[in-house]
């Protein structure tokens, strides 16, 4: 089974695609990681002429080694770097076939980001979009930052959160909305457990309309 969650920044789709793994005995690939590890392999060069050149190289020698430092990974820096590289064309195809790759591991798996029921992986069993208001997301962000010990300014936050969503949603590379076979989770009035027993609902809905219907 592969299952697909994609959704804006700080929604929760990477808790919710851990959960449904650890539910459904999956693999997981949290594939916004892979765009960070670019993101951050050009750290330094975003003015540069040859910024698109070094992120493609960058993108093309991208493997497992690259995605261990969860902490900087994982970190606001990381995420802006993460969001400008991923408008180019030629760094989301280098990583198309790893992601897919990945997907169709024997024993199944979820991946989750932006555009993975939309052009990694169409051919999904069952694909998630999780939407929360971005108050919302701003919040569970301030809060995931503080409990590593970082000083939040939530007004900074909220923008840089809509900006890198904005981006997102314009990258005409990007594949970034609801597939249209996807179900729509929102869970801003959700808490982590009971939006992954939504999730997981969904999932054993979906995957026995298919058994009735083959
Ligand atoms: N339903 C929820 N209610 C409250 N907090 C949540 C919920 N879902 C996730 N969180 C918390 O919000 C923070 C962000 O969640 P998560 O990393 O899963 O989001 P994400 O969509 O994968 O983010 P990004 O794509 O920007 O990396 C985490 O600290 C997580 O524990
Ligand atoms: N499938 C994806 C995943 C991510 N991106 C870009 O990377 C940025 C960081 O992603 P997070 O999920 O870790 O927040 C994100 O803002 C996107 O620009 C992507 O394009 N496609």
């Amino acid at each position: 089974m592969i299952i697909a969650v994609d959704g804006p920044a700080a929604s929760g789709k990477g808790t919710l695609a851990a959960g449904l793994a650890a539910h459904y005995g999956l693999a997981h690939l949290d594939t916004g990681l892979l765009y960070r590890a670019v993101g951050l392999a050009v750290r330094g060069h975003l003015d540069a002429p040859d910024f698109e050149v070094r992120a493609i190289e960058a993108a093309r020698a991208l493997d497992a080694a690259h995605l261990t430092n969860l902490r900087e990974l994982t970190g606001a820096e990381a995420g802006m770097l993460a969001s400008r590289v991923a408008v180019i064309g030629e760094v989301r195809a280098a990583m198309r076939q790893y992601q897919r790759d990945f997907a169709h591991r024997p024993g199944g798996a979820v991946l989750d980001g932006r555009d993975i029921g939309t052009v990694v992986c169409p051919d999904a069993d069952v694909k998630l979009f999780i939407a929360a208001d971005s108050k919302a997301r701003m919040e569970r962000r301030a809060r995931q930052l503080e409990a590593r010990g970082e000083v939040v300014d939530r007004y900074a936050l909220y923008h840089q959160i809509e900006e890198r969503d904005a981006r997102d949603m314009a990258n005409p590379h990007g594949g970034f909305y609801q597939a249209a076979d996807a179900v729509l989770l929102d869970t801003t009035q959700l808490g982590i457990e009971a939006a992954l027993q939504a999730a997981v609902a969904i999932v054993d809905k979906v995957m026995a309309g298919k058994v009735r219907g083959s």
